[in-house]
């Protein structure tokens, strides 16, 4: 039986335009998905305490045709369970052993759907996991290729491969289509993240940036324009200039709103972040519902976030640079 963790991240910039081909940075944050796997003779048994559809606790047994007995729609299971389902089949693959069997355990300090990449960790920890299990040792790279084919498949290719390299790798990562590569330099960002409680739906969302992009002009400028705010940043991570990180992200908040994904409770954990000094705030991840995140070196934004009404929850979460590991 192994264990393996991998970290959940932020986006510093450039979430939605990277569907697009537009740069971004995505940074790994201490906050991990732990999963642990046993080989078993056959099928596919999955604890996953922390999945909880409108209240339940699913713990299922085998592929998705065995479904858990709990009164919750068939798609909305179907398609929690498929990071883990996906995750196994690229084991399998990986492993050449196509008949492998997995008793799997997931735990993890990361909220679902809140823009803290949550798939990405589960999906990456899993692959390290069930390899090394099967005692196949893949570098990171390929772990953050297969987690990425895992995102894709249940997201019916709506998935860039950010968040899956950024688990992987750790740290300040860059991604722009298929070239993914690690930020050097970047050991310390003071990210504070506040969450609403809420989590978006990143398909849906995704579906909407795109349909606004096809039909207007200024809604493709938009998704450029982030590009440019990421090119911009780049120049400046790593200098120790965070006023204008701070103030591209402002900016990139901005734009994110302008295409329709952000929501009341972020705009006012934003907001409140802003008032409070932090040099900048926007969502983060696919946006809808769940999770700011602010730079702040005080206390100031992290207080105010814990008293702001719709922020259920407010914290430091460091940059983790290191990514996948045994446990
Ligand atoms: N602890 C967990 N146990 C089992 N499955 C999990 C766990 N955490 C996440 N998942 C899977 O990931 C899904 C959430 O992924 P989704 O991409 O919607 O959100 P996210 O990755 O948290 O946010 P974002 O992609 O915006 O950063 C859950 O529905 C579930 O299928
Ligand atoms: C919205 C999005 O850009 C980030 C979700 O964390 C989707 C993706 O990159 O796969
Ligand atoms: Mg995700």
């Amino acid at each position: 039986m192994v264990t393996s963790s991998a970290p959940g991240k932020v986006y510093l910039f450039g979430e939605h335009a990277v569907v697009y081909g537009e740069p971004a940075v995505p940074c790994a944050i201490e906050r991990r998905a732990r999963v642990t796997a046993e080989e078993i003779d056959e099928g596919l048994v999955v604890h996953a305490e922390d999945l909880k559809l409108d209240g339940f606790t699913v713990e299922y047994t085998g592929d998705s045709t065995d479904l858990p007995d709990v009164d919750a729609a068939k798609p909305l299971l179907e398609a929690s369970m498929g990071y883990i389902n996906e995750a196994v089949t690229q084991v399998r693959d990986a492993a050449g052993a196509p008949d492998a069997g997995f008793e799997i355990w997931i735990e993890s300090d990361i909220p679902l759907g809140a823009g803290l990449g949550s798939s990405a960790a589960v999906a990456v920890a899993a692959i390290d996991a069930g390899c090394r299990e099967l005692g196949v040792e893949l570098d990171p790279e390929d772990i953050a290729d297969r987690a990425y084919q895992v995102e894709a498949a249940v997201q019916d290719g709506e998935a860039s491969r950010a968040d899956t390299f950024c688990s992987a790798m750790g740290g300040a990562v860059r991604v722009e289509g298929d070239d993914c590569r690690r930020v050097g330099g970047v050991e310390h960002l003071p990210f504070v993240i506040g969450y609403d409680g809420g989590a978006g739906d990143t398909g849906a969302l995704v579906a909407g940036v795109r349909a606004l992009r096809g039909e207007y002009d200024f809604a493709a400028d938009t998704v450029g324009a982030i590009g440019d705010i990421v090119r911009e940043g780049e120049s400046v991570l790593g200098t120790g200039d965070t006023e204008t990180l701070g103030e591209l992200m402002n900016f990139n908040h901005g734009l994110l709103a302008a295409l329709g994904v952000s929501s009341r409770s972020l705009d006012t954990m934003v907001w409140a972040a802003r008032d409070a000094g932090a040099v900048g705030a926007k969502l983060t991840g696919a946006g809808g519902g769940g999770c700011i995140v602010a730079l702040d070196e005080t206390d100031a934004a992290l207080t105010a976030l814990r008293y702001t009404p719709g922020c259920d929850e407010a914290f430091r979460a460091a940059l983790d640079t290191e990514g996948v590991r045994a446990e």
